[in-house]
């Protein structure tokens, strides 16, 4: 039979007391109440061991019941008052008694026979009686006194002396339910117990126990691995913070090069000239993008390729007409919240680039919106492109779906057609999620020529900008897109480490 370590320390301790009390058990072995517990529940279940369990009605003192015995009763402390004095007055009795306890007391001295009560000048007079002279030991005082020293009685004793009524009328004492557990040996037990080997027991296995040679005398404790335990939460990175570097993760495992940036403020040159959208652009007005109201303005990069930047816009480049119309840099100048990550693609291609090179970036982006569970005024995009020679479109749709597959598991995409200013052709992914159903996922296309030309680049860029957020509230799943930035510990603690 094999027994653990506090089963037999447990057996041991119990073949010398034969039959003890759950508590003398814990204190001769030493251990965990609760360890104590499995180790005779476990003994029991081997029929070494018998616990007997038994639920009783007792009595306790209450916190005033304390006082009591401590300071003596009411009662008590009146009469002696009245026994140094003979009579006395309500008042008086101040003297020995709090505010609460004068309110019953006429009634106690009474109901005893300690005293007589009178009126003079209207003012009650207590006087002592000859009961109250000679009044000893009452059963209520044999009550309190037993209460005081056991600490807890059982109620049939104290009903021998007093009704159990009474002391809770008074306040003095309350009724519990305490189970009193008994463990005892069984014979199967005192015949085991004499033959258990009790060794050292180790929870952990050092190099010296090896070396030692000692791994033979001790005896390993065993952990029971599925045994229910108390949750803890380690610190770790907000669930959407995980989502997002996952996605890093991948691309850069993809060959792609991140683009940083420090700032989420962007100038319009950046946000929408660079990309050849016209500063006429509906999509320019404070309706859709915001307005940095302090700072207003900030700089406009060199000189050069603006004035690039503005005969694209104002006479065309490449073959192009242009837009027709007299380009302003202060309009340029103007400072907002980045309203989409293609902002850093242009940055980017100013820059210069490899060739053939491929380049994302995760942006934080801000747009006009009413807030709801699926609408946000920030929410983080993918933007990315990738420039070569002998690119075309139908690479950028392979590369488009590469990407739905790979970052949100999408079995099926779809193209659509779209326009988007710095983009011809410009296309609509959506992706097929197997329970979301097809999903809008970004919009792509081929820059124009009067863009990347303007910004000093030669070759084929195609490009793409995908929203994400969608995409992690499935894979968090959350149903309220705002509890992607939400403070709920619960959540915080609780979400789901995605992938
Ligand atoms: N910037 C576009 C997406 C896009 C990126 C790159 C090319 C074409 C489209 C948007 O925010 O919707």
């Amino acid at each position: 039979m094999e027994l653990s370590y506090q089963e037999k320390l447990t057996l041991i301790k119990l073949n010398e007391l034969k039959k003890a009390k759950f508590e003398e058990l814990v204190k001769e072995t030493g251990l965990e109440q609760v360890a104590v517990m499995r180790a005779v529940l476990g003994l029991q279940a081997k029929g070494l061991a018998k616990l007997h369990e038994r639920s009783e009605r007792v009595v306790k003192l209450t916190e005033t019941g304390k006082k009591y015995a401590e300071i003596g009763l009411p009662e008590w402390r009146a009469l002696k008052l009245l026994r140094g004095r003979g009579k006395v007055t309500l008042d008086d009795l101040r003297e020995v008694l709090s505010d609460d306890e004068l309110k019953p007391i006429v009634g106690l001295l009474r109901k005893e026979g300690w005293a007589s009560v009178r009126k003079e000048d209207g003012k009650l007079i207590l006087e002592i009686t000859e009961k109250g002279l000679e009044a000893g030991e009452r059963p209520i005082d044999r009550a309190l006194k037993l209460l005081a020293e056991k600490g807890v009685v059982p109620v049939n004793e104290i009903e021998k002396l007093v009704p159990v009524k009474e002391l809770k009328r008074r306040k003095i004492g309350e009724e519990e339910t305490v189970t009193e557990r008994e463990v005892e040996i069984t014979p199967a037990g005192e015949e085991l117990a004499p033959k258990v080997e009790l060794k050292r027991e180790v929870s952990v296995l050092t190099p010296e126990l090896i070396k030692s040679g000692k791994w033979r005398e001790v005896e390993f404790r065993k952990f029971d691995i599925k045994a229910p335990v108390r949750r803890i939460y380690p610190g770790k990175k907000q669930p959407y913070r995980a989502f997002l570097d996952k996605i890093r993760r991948r691309l850069i495992e993809m060959g792609f090069i991140e683009m940083t940036v420090e700032s989420m403020i962007e100038t319009q040159f950046w946000n929408f000239d660079a990309l050849f959208q016209p500063q006429n652009h509906p999509a320019r007005e404070w309706t859709d993008t915001y307005q940095l109201k302090y700072p207003k303005s900030g700089h406009l990069p060199d000189e050069e390729l603006v004035e690039r930047v503005k005969t694209a816009h104002e006479r065309g480049l490449a073959g192009s007409r242009g837009w027709g119309y007299v380009w302003s840099p202060e309009r340029a100048m103007l400072l907002m919240p980045r309203a989409h990550g293609t902002a850093l693609d242009a940055r980017q291609l100013a820059k210069g680039v490899e060739i053939p090179g491929k380049y994302f970036t995760i942006q934080r982006v801000f747009r006009p919106d009413v807030l709801d569970r699926t609408h946000l005024i920030e929410f983080n995009q993918i933007d990315g492109f990738v420039v070569g020679e002998e690119l075309n479109f139908r690479h950028l749709l392979g590369i488009l779906k590469r990407f739905a597959v790979e970052i949100a598991g999408a079995r099926k995409v779809k193209f659509l057609p779209d326009y988007y200013p710095f983009t011809e052709p410009s296309v609509q992914m959506s992706a097929y999620h197997p329970e979301l159903g097809w999903v809008e996922f970004g919009g792509a296309g081929i820059f124009r020529e009067e863009m990347t030309k303007a910004l000093g680049i030669d070759v084929p860029v195609i490009a793409w900008g995908i929203g994400i957020d969608r995409l992690a509230m499935f894979k968090l799943g959350i149903d309220d897109i705002r509890y992607l930035f939400s403070y709920d510990l619960r959540w915080l603690r609780e979400a789901k480490l995605v992938w």
